[in-house]
């Protein structure tokens, strides 16, 4: 706790981007809720699952995300339900050491475990990333703040997806964009099957061995509920961007809306 309250408080300057006081409590998040403690039991685990379940080409769909957000040297970025800040030190990298990387989320134990990966790797411009537990419904950020948004495996987890797209939208600046990846909902029924094949006869399975079944058996579901590529465009629109374009990733199993303020 005391690295990540040390990283708050010590957050980066740069003349194109002001640092926030930030609280560690929201009204919001002081009441658990079912998801929140999810991804707080996963987290010390969750980046080994990644590379297992995936062979490593989540690295792959995640360096594609935030290319897509065109985040530049200098920039003022966003990393959404950041998690252990994968995609934070992805941008990290694209933004340099005169930029600035917000890592926001709920999960303290995702964030904790996102400090100590900061301190482990050590890399110079790894100290313009801070690291922020809070709400991606209600952000605590000035409007048109940010010069991009990275959203990964995130919007299909927070229950209220359309005040997230309006929170995106309403700290983005003009011009800007967000780039939210996830699993695809496709409308292929192969594509479809061959995904819920995958969940219950490989994830679930090495899940299990973590003694994690439970929480990864919230994956099918998860993607059940989750929007398809054009109702992921409509919620964009509808939020206010005025673009929103939806890419699907490795045979439709992933996908990539980008979305511009
Ligand atoms: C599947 S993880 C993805 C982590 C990371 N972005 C990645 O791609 O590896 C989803 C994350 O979303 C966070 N999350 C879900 N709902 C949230 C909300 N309403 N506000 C903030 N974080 C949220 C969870 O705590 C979790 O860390």
């Amino acid at each position: 706790m005391a690295t990540l309250q040390l990283q708050l408080s010590s957050g980066y300057q740069s003349s194109s981007c002001r640092h926030l006081p930030i609280s560690l409590s929201y009204p919001s998040i002081r009441c658990a809720n079912d998801r929140q403690l999810l991804f707080n039991r996963i987290a010390p685990v969750y980046d080994n699952l990644n590379d297992m379940l995936s062979l490593g080409q989540h690295r792959i769909w995640k360096r594609m995300a935030v290319s897509w957000t065109g985040a530049k040297l200098g920039d003022c970025v966003l990393d959404l339900c950041c998690g252990s800040g994968d995609l934070a030190f992805l941008l990290s990298e694209k933004v340099g050491s005169n930029g600035k990387v917000s890592g926001l989320d709920f999960s303290k134990e995702q964030l904790l475990m996102a400090s100590s990966r900061q301190h482990l790797l050590s890399k110079a411009c790894y100290k313009n990333i801070e690291w922020i537990e809070g709400d991606a419904t209600n952000l605590p950020f000035p409007d048109r703040y940010f010069n991009a948004i990275t959203i990964g495996y995130g919007l299909r987890n927070v229950v209220d997806k359309r005040k997230a797209m309006q929170e995106m939208f309403r700290v983005l600046k003009p011009g800007s964009k967000a780039s939210v990846l996830d699993f695809n909902k496709s409308t292929q029924p192969f594509v479809a099957s061959f995904q819920e094949w995958m969940i219950d006869n490989v994830v679930v399975p090495v899940a299990t061995a973590y003694g994690l079944a439970k929480e990864y058996e919230y994956l099918k579901g998860s993607i059940r509920e989750y929007l398809t590529g054009n109702e992921l465009e409509e919620l964009a629109l509808d939020a206010g961007f005025s673009t929103a374009k939806y890419y699907e990733i490795s045979g439709g199993l992933m996908g990539n809306l980008v979305a511009t303020r």
